[in-house]
């Protein structure tokens, strides 16, 4: 099968509908994101079939998810993951990609331009500092490989609105990471953990999505400074 034919029959997976232009700009992407990592490290994925599975079919899991007419912001979004591919899946929804990386959000704006995309906007802060400025403004806070859920709760947590959810990308054997959490998600006003397997088409990797719904307010006092964050987590 060709990367193409591999893009559409994987998202057809987890989408009633895929475009020509969908796949167009998940293709353009990639083109943008392999030649941008000849000079800078954006990731260890190195050949364009494995960037369709490792990352737009691991993301696209996340599609059927977005809150259509929402706003759903990814925190450590890294070269654009998850943010970007669903940003391109789901045009209804609003996205934020954030990252405390400078060089990775100009690359970011570099390939919203050149797609031409209008959902979707990349900022550069570290998440607790930007926490100060947007606490329960998103519908969804989604993330992948930014860190444990302890930590990565109270980073993305106090920026969802109650009512909304966080979304983390994990392993398929996240179960002790997830109870090790327990605590935190107490805390930060998060209700009962539901864990949704995935299996990553053409690539057969076992996944799984963690929902955390928000029920209540995040109190003031998080996020915390990272380096207290860090060296006593909730
Ligand atoms: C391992 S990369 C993962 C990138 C992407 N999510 C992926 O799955 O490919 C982790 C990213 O999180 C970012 N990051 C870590 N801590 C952060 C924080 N407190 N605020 C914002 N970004 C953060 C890093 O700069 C890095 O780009």
């Amino acid at each position: 099968m060709t990367d193409r034919e591999l893009l559409y029959t994987g998202l057809k997976e987890f989408l009633p509908e895929v475009s020509e232009k969908m796949i167009d700009d998940l293709l353009k992407f990639s083109a943008l994101l392999l030649e941008k990592n000849k000079v800078m490290n954006l990731t260890a994925v190195t050949e364009p079939t494995e960037v369709v599975t490792r990352h737009f079919l691991d993301c696209a899991a996340l599609a059927p998810h977005m809150p259509q007419g929402g706003r759903v912001l990814d925190v450590g979004t890294g070269a654009g993951f998850p943010g970007m591919p669903l940003a391109i899946l789901c045009p209804e929804t609003e996205f934020v990609l954030l990252d405390a990386l400078r060089k990775r959000i100009d690359f970011l704006n570099e390939v919203i331009e050149t797609l031409g995309l209008t959902n979707v906007t990349a900022v550069h802060a570290r998440a607790e500092d930007f926490a100060k400025d947007s606490r329960a403004s998103f519908d969804m806070a989604v993330s992948r490989a930014v860190a444990d859920l302890r930590t990565l709760s109270e980073l993305a947590v106090p920026m969802v609105k109650v009512g909304g959810c966080f979304l983390a990308m994990k392993a398929a054997d996240c179960a002790e990471e997830v109870q090790g959490a327990a605590h935190a998600f107490e805390v930060l006003g998060i209700g009962g953990p539901e864990m949704l397997s995935y299996t990553v088409p053409h690539d057969g990797i076992e996944r799984a999505l963690v929902r955390l719904p928000k029920i209540s307010d995040t109190p003031e006092k998080y996020p915390r400074r990272f380096k207290k964050i860090q060296t006593a987590p909730l």
